[in-house]
């Protein structure tokens, strides 16, 4: 009996977040190291069907960093990061291109519709969804150039609404064309995929799962882990942060900016990290909200 009415709790416990998400648009991006394993690919396919299930529309942008790196080196293409970013030759775009599509994007519309939901595999070439220009990056005070690697600045975000109407849920990679250039591609980091089409989508939440439990202000400590934060601090922060945390924070720090009311980085290594986030009053994770809260 007691076990019963424990689960009980729990449930009544999750209400006053769902009434709050129920209608709601929340982007979820699925990074490369929190799809490890077959069990974590399927805890979060059940997620995303137990968030449609009640109402919450989950829109999926997915990384796929180790298994570009694996495929690359299979091709005898040596991984460079430069700030945070992947070196991307041209040679490199393509493998990129097909790794996350074919490979990962499938991946995940498979293992949602084992678990009972319907996903829609979407990429930014699918009906112009994404447009792109060439973007370079700061490595110690200097300029260095990333190849095919670029940002969004457009974004037509109608075949993932017509998805989320039809009661699908979009599984979109961070691929984009590059603006005015035919048949170019740029790789898009997915941190920052996910942040651009969270706020054309209006999103209520941005959730990004990653390898670590959360954003460490003095990163490797393991006691400086920030639980919430506000974006003038975060603006602070940014630019002491190491390699792999710049584009993710800097992509909480764009969604809020534009208009997304919270955005969280979680430990996608958490079986069902995205339910007890969204649903449990505590969340987990470190929190980004719009004003600093100091
Ligand atoms: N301040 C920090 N807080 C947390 N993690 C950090 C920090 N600085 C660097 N990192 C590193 O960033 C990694 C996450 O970035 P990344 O590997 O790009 O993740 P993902 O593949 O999930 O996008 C963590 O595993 C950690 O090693
Ligand atoms: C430009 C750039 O670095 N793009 C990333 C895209 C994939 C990604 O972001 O994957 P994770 O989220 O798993 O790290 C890359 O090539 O690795």
């Amino acid at each position: 009996m007691q076990g019963a009415l424990e689960k009980a709790a729990i449930l009544i416990e999750a209400l006053p977040w769902i009434r709050r998400f129920r209608g709601e648009i929340v982007v979820i991006k699925f990074g490369g190291n929190a799809m490890v394993s077959p069990e974590l690919q399927e805890s979060f396919a059940e997620d995303m069907v137990f968030l449609r299930s009640v109402g919450v529309h989950p829109v999926v942008v997915h990384g796929g960093g180790p298994q570009i790196t694996r495929a690359l080196t299979e091709r005898g293409i040596a991984s460079e990061f430069r700030g945070g970013y992947r070196y991307t030759s041209p040679q490199a775009m393509a493998v990129v291109d097909e790794v996350l599509r074919t490979q990962v994007n499938r991946g995940i519309v498979e293992r949602i519709a084992e678990v009972g939901g319907h996903a829609l595999g979407l990429s930014g070439q699918d009906d112009r969804l994404f447009s792109g220009v060439r973007r370079t990056a700061l490595v110690d005070g200097e300029e260095v150039d990333l190849g095919h690697v670029g940002d969004i600045v457009q974004v037509r975000p109608d075949a993932v609404r017509a998805a989320v109407r039809d009661g699908l849920i979009p599984v979109v990679s961070s691929i984009s064309p590059e603006r005015g250039v035919e048949s170019s591609l740029l790789n898009v980091n997915a941190d920052t995929a996910a942040s651009v089409l969270a706020v054309a989508l209006r999103a209520a939440k941005l959730m990004v799962l990653t390898d670590v439990q959360g954003l460490y202000r003095d990163w490797p400590r393991r006691d400086s882990l920030v639980s919430s934060i506000g974006s003038e601090e975060l603006r602070e922060l940014l630019p002491t942060l190491e390699s792999g945390m710049i584009p993710k924070m800097s992509a909480c720090l764009d969604a809020v900016d534009g208009g997304v009311s919270k955005a969280a980085i979680i430990d996608g290594r958490l079986p069902h990290s995205v339910l007890l986030e969204i649903f449990t009053p505590e969340g987990i994770g470190t929190e980004v909200t719009p004003e600093d809260n100091e």
